[in-house]
């Protein structure tokens, strides 16, 4: 029987808030430290491994963490997830993005058909598409080859696509499986798409048109937008325009479009990077099976999801260090820091993934929590963000837990020696020393020039970043999101916070304003 309880109301969590703390600068010192990096790793999915060896944590407290993930059930409650129990409560729907990747328990029926098998023949379809796109079978009506794919989309039908594209962009390049270039067209701003066609050549451009509901007012802009561009250049929209959404949208039954995929209402924006969201524009710019492998990839950490003990749950052990961190040590915020450029997007996707997710202050049963939930994400690759925002890192008045992910290979296999080092080298000796300077600090007379320490951090570690790693490194960060909801109670699979706005704006531009909201509206010039 699972039950939901608020975190407050959790024997292992008054316990937890009574432990000692670790002092992170005596235990990453000497001896212990060399230990503690040794020991204090996790294996996950495709050779990556989590290292907490930086975190305030010691084996008690970890027993401590472990007795918190057994009384909060959860590895129950991701049971009931993957096996179809209406997790998202608030929308009264099951959350079934695991399935996009993987079967992890029993099948789920919904619709009148098999939902893992519905996301099969989607993918399927998608990869049929794709190989006819790049075959030359699907042509612009002149039938000549497309070349360019630009994704239309906003928030979860945005970043995480976005995201994965950078991601994996020079690594297809490098491999051999690139075929066509990516753009991406997302924000209301005109100068977005505007700039984006400018630097296009649209009569060989297909345009994905993605929104889950099909009613986003971004994006049906944006839509209409292309669609006059193409019109300008003589050339017919519904050519040059596929869809990807749910099948109740208003776009799915239109003869607007070449063709359209569908996924359902089952996966949250935010988690659709593995379904047609993120497969449609993944499979042609690399083909279907670099697609597929990226699935394989969060196929096999999500297995280890499924994992009671913390130990071997990498997703869940990082879930409950962030608990710790925000309810009992109070930090504020998380930053989340790749040394890695091509995942240059991927904090932006975090972004949403974290704080659409478990930005919410009542629980899932409507009831406003006494406790703090989701933290502030932020973050940079490195060693970009060494020269911006780490000064703050290092020396501010919060601390700012941090996850490091470090690659031991680049994508591109090109390199220089300079000053006795390679560009890899320098970038891994970076984040090498990050985590000690962060965590062990360094004293000094002059107070401007000390550094306190006891800053804590984690690293993910893989060889190279490549579609079965970057899968993984997706779903690590998905199911700690949602494990970090179970525990404090809330439905991370709802988005009622950004409607408000959105409602606002409409009064806006229907002129139906009064008060601050009119005086604004007359200074924007609307
Ligand atoms: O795919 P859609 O339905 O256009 O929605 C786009 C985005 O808008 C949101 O609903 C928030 O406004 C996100 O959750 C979602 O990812």
């Amino acid at each position: 029987m699972i039950t939901w309880n608020n975190l407050d109301t959790l024997e292992a969590f008054k316990n937890l808030s009574k432990a000692e703390r670790v002092n992170i600068a005596e235990a990453m010192s000497g001896e212990n430290g060399a230990e503690r990096v040794k020991t204090y790793s996790t294996p996950m999915a495709e050779g990556l491994a989590y290292n907490y060896a930086a975190k305030q944590v010691d084996d008690k407290l970890l027993e401590d963490l472990q007795k918190l993930a057994d009384e909060a059930q959860l590895t129950e409650k991701f049971e009931a997830l993957y096996n179809g129990e209406v997790i998202n409560t608030g929308e009264k729907r099951m959350v079934l993005h695991h399935l996009t990747r993987g079967q992890l328990g029993e099948a789920v029926n919904a619709d009148g058909t098999d939902k893992r098998a519905f996301y099969k023949e989607q993918q399927q379809k998608i990869a049929d598409f794709a190989n006819k796109v790049h075959a030359g079978e699907i042509t612009n009506a002149a039938g000549e080859k497309f070349t360019t794919v630009v994704q239309i989309g906003i928030g979860g039908s945005d970043l995480g696509p976005r995201a994965m594209y950078l991601a994996l962009e020079n690594w297809a390049k490098k491999n051999d499986t690139f075929k066509m270039e990516a753009k991406f067209i997302s924000n209301v701003d005109p100068d977005d798409a505007a700039a984006v066609l400018y630097g296009i050549d649209v009569a060989h451009s297909i345009f994905i048109l993605v929104s889950k509901s099909g009613t986003t007012l971004e994006t049906l802009t944006n839509e209409s937008f292309v669609k006059d561009a193409l019109k300008n250049a003589g050339l017919d929209a519904s050519k040059h325009m596929i869809a990807v959404t749910s099948e109740t949208s208003p776009l799915a039954k239109s003869d607007d479009y070449l063709a359209a995929f569908f996924m359902d209402d089952y996966i949250g924006g935010r988690y659709s990077s593995t379904s047609a969201v993120g497969g449609a524009v993944l499979s042609l710019a690399f083909g279907p099976e670099v697609f597929e492998r990226f699935l394989n990839g969060a196929a096999e950490e999500d297995r280890l999801g499924t994992e009671k003990d913390i130990r071997k749950n990498p997703a869940m052990l990082d879930a409950l260090i962030g608990v710790y961190e925000r309810n009992v040590l109070g930090y504020p915020s998380t930053a989340v820091l790749p040394y890695s450029q091509a995942l240059s997007r991927f904090p932006a996707h975090l972004q949403q993934l974290d704080m659409e997710s478990n930005g919410k202050c009542v629980n899932r049963f409507g009831e406003r929590l006494d406790y703090v939930t989701g933290p502030v994400i932020f973050g940079e690759p490195g060693t970009n963000g060494q020269h911006s925002f780490y000064q703050l890192l290092h020396q501010g008045t919060d601390i700012i837990p941090l996850q490091f992910v470090g690659f031991k290979n680049n994508q591109m296999n090109t390199d220089v020696v300079i000053q006795g080092s390679t560009s890899q080298q320098k970038l891994c000796a970076n984040v090498a020393a990050q985590i000690v300077a962060f965590a062990c600090g360094k004293e000094d007379e002059n107070r401007n020039k000390n550094f306190e320490g006891g800053r804590p951090s984690s690293i993910i570690i893989g060889e190279q970043l490549n579609p079965e790693t970057l899968g993984a490194l997706l779903s690590h960060f998905e199911n700690k999101v949602m494990f970090q909801g179970f525990v404090w109670n809330v439905n991370s699979f709802d988005q009622e916070g950004v409607q408000l706005g959105k409602v606002l704006a409409k009064r806006v531009l229907a002129h139906e304003t009064d008060g601050a909201l009119k005086v604004l509206s007359d200074l924007m010039n609307i």
